[in-house]
């Protein structure tokens, strides 16, 4: 998609905006692909989330040493921080097998049945986006995880029965990107909850380290780190824009990443010392040059940039607020002192003269 383009956005485009983007944390087709050789196979090499490791650590000591099955865990956090591959991970350190599957892809109790009934003895139970389970399947997944225990309801109306079906003892890892949505009575049937968080630079350092190594890239601890600065917290897209670095390196250098040829590389690919790619600093400068660092509405916001309101909020947004470089108020968007300065621009209080934007920051 073409972010100068003044033809109005399609449905189409909006859908696809957040997928086509180098910096998104959701995983497209090339990353399903390679993500699988590049995971940790344990929580030694699983690279930071310290305190989220040692607590797992103690939960899966603890039930190997009792013989038992591991507590049910629920992991939350932003896509791409490596939710899938710490329950890989549970499933490997307590030796069982695992099987993967996801909330919208059980939409009737039946789906769930089917699944729990198949599992083996210890087994591990992936369900990614538990959040998007159908109700019914919610509740058969109470009473599953509790009691060990599903009732199968045989017939309909007056005459339906329900047939009580016993289940081996089984760990639940479920995933979630939202855990307030989680209805508490699921929420409380976990037990150990962990909070994954973005990533310090000097963690997805670790992780380019280790992926370019497996890819048998290499590259210079200068060359990580420019990398990791611009990889928004996540192993994903550390893991993404590293795997385009290395082919410009191979076409363009002499195939060793140094920090000129990432900088260099991401150039090409649009993605800024901070993180931002074109999208993000197709917002700010709407915002900053159309409207001198706002207040400005979304719609407006979205026209000025030929999005689609959705895309701006969902896509381009929640970045540029954890970044500090924009604010949601009541009376619409702002730009902070940060984005000005990101931007190459001087902000109107600094401006001679300027009044434009005085007292708003705070609004
Ligand atoms: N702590 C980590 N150390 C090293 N690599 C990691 C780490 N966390 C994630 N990765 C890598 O990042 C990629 C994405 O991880 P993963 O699929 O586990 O994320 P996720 O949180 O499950 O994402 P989603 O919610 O979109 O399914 C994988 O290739 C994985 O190897």
């Amino acid at each position: 998609m073409n972010w100068d383009d003044t033809a109005p956005p399609t449905a189409e485009d909006a859908a696809g905006a957040a997928a086509d983007r180098l910096v998104a944390a959701d995983a497209d087709g090339e990353d399903t692909a390679v993500e699988a050789a590049l995971r940790p196979k344990d929580l030694e090499e699983f690279v930071g989330q310290e305190r989220v490791r040692e607590q797992l650590d103690l939960v899966l000591k603890a039930a190997r040493a009792r013989g038992a099955t591991a507590d049910h865990v629920l992991l939350s956090g932003a896509p791409g921080l490596g939710k899938t591959t710490l329950s890989m991970i549970i499933a490997a350190e307590m030796g069982a097998p695992i099987r993967i599957t996801s909330g919208p892809a059980i939409q009737h109790a039946g789906d769930l049945a089917a699944i729990l009934s198949s599992l083996q003895e210890g087994e591990v139970l992936f369900l990614d986006e538990i959040h998007r389970m159908s109700r019914p399947a919610e509740e058969m997944l109470y009473m599953a995880m509790e009691d060990f225990r599903v009732d199968v309801i045989v017939g309909k109306g007056p005459g339906a029965t329900a047939i009580p079906l016993e289940l081996p003892p089984f760990t639940l890892v479920g995933a979630t990107t939202r855990a307030g949505l989680l209805p508490p009575p699921l929420r409380d049937r976990f037990g150990f909850t962990g909070h994954m968080e973005f990533y310090a630079p000097a963690e997805l350092q670790r992780v380019i380290h280790r992926s370019a190594g497996l890819l048998d890239v290499v590259i210079e601890t200068e060359g990580a780190a420019e990398i990791a600065g611009r990889s928004r917290g996540t192993p994903r897209i550390a893991n993404r824009l590293l795997r385009r670095v290395r082919d410009y390196a191979q076409v363009k250098a002499d195939g060793v990443i140094t920090r000129e040829v990432a900088s260099q590389a991401l150039g090409v690919y649009e993605v800024d010392g901070r993180g931002l790619d074109r999208l993000d600093r197709a917002v700010l400068t709407a915002l900053l040059k159309l409207f001198g660092g706002g207040p400005v509405g979304l719609s407006t916001l979205a026209v000025a940039v030929g999005e689609e309101r959705e895309t701006v909020e969902e896509v381009a947004e929640p970045f540029l607020v954890r970044e500090g470089l924009l604010a949601r108020t009541p009376r619409g968007r702002i730009a902070t002192p940060a984005a000005w300065t990101h931007m190459g621009l001087v902000p109107p209080q600094q401006q001679a003269g300027g009044s434009g934007q005085q007292g708003l920051f705070g609004a």
